[in-house]
C-alpha cells in the first residue's frame, strides 16, 4: 500500500462552501465522533503502532497523513474491527464510537462494520452485478426487510449523495464493472451510504484515480460531511489541506512502531506546526 507523496508548499482554501463542523453536528442527529485511545497493534510479534489515541469529531474530516509504512491503514481498519480479520493481527486499546467500546464484549462484529463503513484505495464494486444492485448489496447485512420503491428511493438518493447520479440513471441495470474507475469509486461511496453509516473511513481513495475524478471525490467529501463523521488516509499532502478540518502525523522511525507526533486543525499543521518532523514532512522534506 504505498504510494508516491504529493507534497506542496500551498495550502489551498479548505472547503469554505460548506457548514461549519458545528453547524453540520447540530443539523444531524446521528453524527457520531470516533474516539481512539491508547492503541497499539500488532502482525505476530511486530508491533506497528504504538499507544495512539486521536478524537476524530463528529461532522469533520479527519486526515491521517504520514510516510509509507508508519501504519495509517493499520490504524484505519482497527477503526472498524478489520484489523481482526488478519490471522496473525492483534490489538490493545479501545475505540468509541459515541461513546460506545465498539470493542466491548457484547458489540457485535456487524454493528462495528455497518456504523463504520469503508471505502478501499481500489474501487471494489462487484463488477458483475448491476449498478442498481451494487448499491443496495450491503442491504443484507442490517437484516432490514424493504419494499422495491424504497429501494428505488434509497439507490437514487445514495448516487446522488456520490455525485453519480446524473451519469447513470439511465443506466441502472448495467454491470458496475463497466463503470471508468472514478465512477466505481464513487459507487462504491453510493454502497456505503446505502447502510447509512455514521462514520465513513477512506484509504487513500483517490490514489488509482485522474486528477477530474480526484476532483468528484473531494467534492463529494465536501457535501457528505455534513451527515457521515470522515476519516480519510492520503499521501497526497494538497488533499489533505483541502478536504480536511483535522490533521493527525503518523510516524514510525528507525523500525519503532507508529506514533502520532502531531495532530490539531489542519490550518496549523500546514502552516504553523509546532515539531519540526511535521513541518518537513508537510513541506516535502521527507517521506
Ligand atoms: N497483513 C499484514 N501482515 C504483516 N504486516 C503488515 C500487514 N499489513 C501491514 N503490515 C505492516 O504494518 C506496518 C504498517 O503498515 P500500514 O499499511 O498500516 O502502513 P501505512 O502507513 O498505511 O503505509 P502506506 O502509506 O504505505 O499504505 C508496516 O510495517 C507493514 O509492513
Amino acid at each position: 500500500m504505498t504510494a508516491q507523496a504529493d507534497h506542496t508548499t500551498a495550502l489551498p482554501a479548505v472547503h469554505a462552501s460548506r457548514p461549519s463542523p458545528s453547524d453540520a453536528a447540530q443539523n444531524v442527529a446521528s453524527l457520531a465522533g470516533l474516539d481512539a485511545r491508547s492503541i497499539s497493534a500488532w502482525f505476530g510479534t511486530h508491533k506497528v503502532l504504538d499507544r495512539v489515541s486521536l478524537s476524530m469529531r463528529a461532522g469533520e474530516v479527519t486526515a491521517l497523513i504520514g510516510p509509507s509504512g508508519c501504519g495509517k491503514s493499520t490504524f484505519l481498519r482497527i477503526l472498524n474491527r478489520m484489523h481482526e480479520l488478519i490471522p496473525s493481527a492483534s490489538l490493545a486499546g479501545e475505540v468509541m464510537l459515541d461513546g460506545q467500546d465498539i470493542y466491548a464484549p457484547n458489540r457485535r462484529l456487524t454493528d462495528a462494520r455497518r456504523q463504520i463503513g469503508m471505502v478501499f484505495q481500489k474501487p471494489n464494486p462487484f463488477p458483475a452485478m448491476s449498478i442498481y444492485d451494487n448499491v443496495v448489496a450491503g442491504l443484507k447485512l442490517t437484516g432490514l426487510r424493504t419494499s422495491k420503491r424504497s429501494r428505488d428511493d434509497l439507490v437514487e438518493t445514495c448516487l446522488t449523495k456520490a455525485g453519480l447520479w446524473k451519469e447513470v440513471r439511465d443506466r441502472l441495470r448495467q454491470p458496475g464493472g463497466a463503470l471508468s474507475g472514478g465512477q466505481q469509486q464513487r459507487l462504491c461511496i453510493a454502497r456505503s451510504l446505502a447502510i447509512q453509516p455514521r462514520v465513513l473511513l477512506m484509504d487513500e481513495p483517490c490514489s488509482a484515480l485522474d486528477p477530474t475524478s480526484t476532483r468528484r471525490i473531494e467534492e463529494t467529501i465536501a457535501e457528505l460531511v455534513s451527515e457521515v463523521t470522515i476519516v480519510i488516509v492520503t499521501h497526497n499532502m494538497q488533499q489533505a489541506a483541502r478536504v480536511s478540518d483535522r490533521c493527525a502525523f503518523f510516524l514510525a522511525s528507525h523500525g519503532t512502531p507508529g506514533v502520532i507526533v502531531e495532530h490539531g486543525p489542519t490550518s496549523v499543521m500546514f502552516e504553523n506546526p509546532q515539531d519540526e518532523r511535521t513541518s518537513d514532512y508537510v513541506h516535502g522534506r521527507f517521506g
